[in-house]
C-alpha cells in the first residue's frame, strides 16, 4: 500500500507529556486532532544533527523505517520539519522501554519464559530485516519498546544500515552490545546483530552486560577476549544459545533460521 502522502505540520497534533529523552532530541506523547489517534513524537534538533554530522544518518532512519512493516518493529507513519526541527511521527509503545522495565525488575533480569520470549520477537524482526539487508547494528534495551500484550518493538533505527558496511560515524554511548569487528571499526555484516542477541539474552537473564565494566578500555579487552562468565542459575538450553552467539568470528555465529528453532524458545513459549 502506498503510504499516506500527507503533509504532516504541528497542527494537527495535540502534544501530551514527554514520554522519554532521547540524545538528538525528546519523544511527546501525541494525539492526531482528527481522529484522535494516539502517536509518538520525536523531535529532533537539526542543528545538533549538523553540529554532529549525522544528517545521512537520520535520513536514512526515515527512509528505513517508513518502509518496514512487522509486528515487532515500531512503525514510522511519517515526518515533517520546521526550521528547527525534524519531527518523526511513530507507534506509540505503551510499555516503554526494555530498559525501563529491567530497572524495575528485582535485580534487574527477567525470568527464562519472559526473556525468551522477548528474544524471539527480537529474532522475528531481524529475520525481517536481513531478508532486506538492512542491519540495525544498535540492539540494545534502551532501543527496544514494549507494545501491547508485551510484544518487543526494535525502534531508533538511526544506526542501521544496508549490508555490507564498514563504520563511519564514530560510536558514542555505550559499548556493551558492540561486537568484536565493530569496536574494531572493521567492515561488519548483518552477522553483527546476532552478536547483539546473545548480548541481550545474557542481560535479560542476567541483569547486566556480559562484557559490561566501569573502565572503557576494560569493557574492549573483554570484546576482544569474549570474555564473560554465566551464572548457575542460567538453564543449559539458553547456554547453549548464548554460547553460539557470542562467537569471536561472525561467520561462525549461530545463523538466525537455526536461532529461531532453538530448544530454549520451544521449551520456555507456549
Ligand atoms: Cl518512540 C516511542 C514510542 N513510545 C515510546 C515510549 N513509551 C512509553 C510508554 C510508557 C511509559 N511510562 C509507563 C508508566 O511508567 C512511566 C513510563 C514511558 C514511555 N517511550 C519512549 C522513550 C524514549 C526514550 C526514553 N524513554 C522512553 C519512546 N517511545
Amino acid at each position: 500500500t502506498q503510504p499516506n502522502k500527507k503533509a504532516w505540520s504541528l497542527v494537527n497534533f495535540d502534544i501530551g507529556r514527554p514520554l522519554g529523552r532521547g540524545k538528538f532530541g525528546n519523544v511527546y506523547l501525541a494525539r492526531e486532532k482528527e481522529t484522535k489517534f494516539v502517536i509518538a513524537l520525536k523531535v529532533l534538533f537539526k542543528k545538533q544533527i549538523a553540529d554532529q554530522g549525522i544528517e545521512h544518518q537520520v535520513r536514512r532512519e526515515i527512509e528505513i523505517q517508513s518502509h518496514l512493516r512487522h509486528p515487532n518493529i515500531l512503525r514510522m507513519y511519517g515526518f515533517f520539519h520546521d526550521d528547527a526541527r525534524i519531527y518523526l511521527i511513530l507507534e506509540y509503545a505503551p510499555g516503554g522501554t526494555l530498559f525501563n522495565a529491567l530497572k524495575n525488575q528485582p535485580n534487574h533480569r527477567f525470568d527464562e519464559k519472559k526473556s525468551a520470549k522477548y528474544i524471539k520477537c527480537l529474532v522475528s524482526a531481524l529475520i525481517y530485516l536481513h531478508e532486506r539487508n538492512v542491519i540495525h547494528r544498535d540492539i540494545k534495551p534502551e532501543n527496544l519498546l514494549l507494545g501491547n500484550d508485551d510484544q518487543l518493538k526494535i525502534a531508533d533505527f538511526g544506526w542501521s544500515v544496508h549490508e555490507p558496511n564498514s563504520q563511519r560515524t564514530t560510536l558514542c554511548g555505550t559499548m556493551d552490545y558492540l561486537s568484536p569487528e565493530m569496536v574494531q571499526g572493521k567492515p561488519h555484516t548483518k552477522n553483527v546483530d546476532l552478536w547483539s542477541i546473545g548480548v541481550l539474552a545474557y542481560e535479560l537473564l542476567v541483569g547486566s552486560a556480559p562484557f559490561h565494566h566501569e573502565n572503557y578500555d576494560k569493557t574492549y579487552q573483554k570484546i576482544m577476549r569474549v570474555e564473560y562468565v554465566l551464572p548457575q542459575y542460567i538453564s543449559k538450553a539458553a547456554a547453549h544459545l548464548i554460547k553460539s552467539l557470542l562467537v569471536f568470528n561472525p561467520d561462525k555465529r549461530m545463523p538466525l533460521d537455526q536461532v529461531a528453532i532453538h530448544p530454549w524458545f520451544t521449551s520456555n513459549i507456549k
